[in-house]
């Protein structure tokens, strides 16, 4: 056989894909042949998706709607031990990946998905992802890390490129995830869960505490506590005054809440007395300022080591701030430090 993998026969056009032989068949001369893989359809607008699932037996019935996906000829395979179909290739790297509260799909088209079984924090070690795809051949692509991920939401998909993959190269991404295992403890891909906070909301500004408006940060901050599994147990409300505010903080603390959130008064004004209050309180402050945009004039820091932030207007009408960043890494447990913050800055423009 030829160095260059085609060898024209009597049988077909036979090529070779890594050590396996794989042999071209007229559609027309396919009736009763199994399929080696699956085959996808894509209408624009209305479909994309399997049509034939790897494993079905082509009927005569089939014929015409392979041609009307392109298909001329189909794939018979004899695969070599040394090689693995993507089917399988995908299926044991995110074997391999996957942690706490991660599920797979069943292999589809070439792809396995990584799902979240929980709502809880994306936790993807970069270093793995970007080892596994400098190798070639199998492609790993995932959420960022810190993500909040839903129930059922992929968090990760892995894929084989071609049909059939060195099982070498799947060898090399397992030794990869196990490495990352035995050096951090933790698995390359999984789901960390959220607490259930009780949060004091401590609503400030003057024209909101007599009455001239109507308050929009309680239903907005309730809303994004309640999606995380959290809740608002108290809301109270006071002028921008800010030996007032530093009362309310101190009234929160001996409440013996889990969080304290701090509403209006973050920005330039002289009216503006929250950071300020925050700061009198005797707060740890981590950051006043964040590098994201919404959400620039948030204040974060801890209180008694009761996290403690300062929310600025955004937070009422942004679905995505930098309180929506934050929040549920503090649910997750984790303990922010200025690194944290900073890190927010590159990929933080959103408005
Ligand atoms: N010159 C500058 N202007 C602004 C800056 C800045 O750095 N320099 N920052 C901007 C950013 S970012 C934000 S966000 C907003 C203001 O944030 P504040 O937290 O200071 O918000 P307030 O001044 O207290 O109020 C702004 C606006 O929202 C209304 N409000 C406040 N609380 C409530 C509530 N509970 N319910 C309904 N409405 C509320 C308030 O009446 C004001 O109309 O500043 C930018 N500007
Ligand atoms: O703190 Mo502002 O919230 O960036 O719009």
């Amino acid at each position: 056989m030829s160095g260059d993998g085609k060898r024209p026969s009597e049988e077909g056009n036979a090529k070779r894909i890594g050590d396996s032989v794989v042999r071209e068949v007229k559609v027309e001369d396919a009736v009763g042949m199994v399929l080696a893989h699956d085959l996808t359809q894509i209408l624009p607008g209305s479909f994309k998706g399997r049509l034939f699932r790897k494993g079905h037996v082509v009927s005569a019935e089939d014929i015409p709607r392979l041609k009307d996906i392109g298909k001329e000829h189909l794939y018979a395979i004899e695969l070599a031990e040394t090689d693995l179909h993507e089917d399988d290739a995908a299926h044991r790297m995110a074997v391999a990946l996957a942690g706490d509260n991660v599920g797979l799909s069943e292999p589809h088209e070439g792809k396995v998905s990584l799902k979240s079984r929980i709502t809880g924090l994306a936790s993807v070690a970069r270093e793995v992802v970007e080892g596994i795809n400098r190798l070639g051949d199998i492609a790993l692509a995932t959420v960022l890390n810190h993500r909040v991920v839903k129930d059922g939401e992929s968090l990760a998909a892995t894929r084989a490129i071609p049909l059939l993959v060195p099982e070498a190269k799947v060898r090399e991404a397992e030794r990869i995830a196990q490495a990352y295992r035995e050096a951090s403890g933790k698995s390359p891909v999984s789901v960390r869960p959220l607490r259930s906070f009780k949060a004091g909301l401590l609503t400030t500004g003057t024209e909101v505490f007599t009455g001239r408006i109507e308050d929009k940060f309680g239903p907005a901050v309730r809303a994004k506590l309640e999606g995380l599994g959290s809740e608002v147990a108290e809301q109270r409300f006071a002028p921008d005054d800010r030996h007032t505010i530093v009362n309310e903080i101190h009234y929160f603390l001996d409440r013996g809440y889990d969080m304290i959130l701090v509403s209006g008064g973050m920005s330039v004004d002289p009216d503006d007395r929250t950071p300020g209050a925050i700061a009198e309180a005797g707060t740890d402050i981590v950051s006043y300022g964040t590098p994201m945009l919404p959400g620039s004039m948030l204040l974060f820091g801890y209180l008694r080591g009761v996290p403690i932030f300062g929310l600025p207007g955004c937070v009422m009408h942004d679905p995505y701030t930098s309180f929506d960043v934050l929040l549920p890494r503090v649910l997750a447990g984790d303990k922010l430090a200025k690194d944290d913050i900073v890190a927010l800055g590159y990929g933080g423009l959103h408005r």
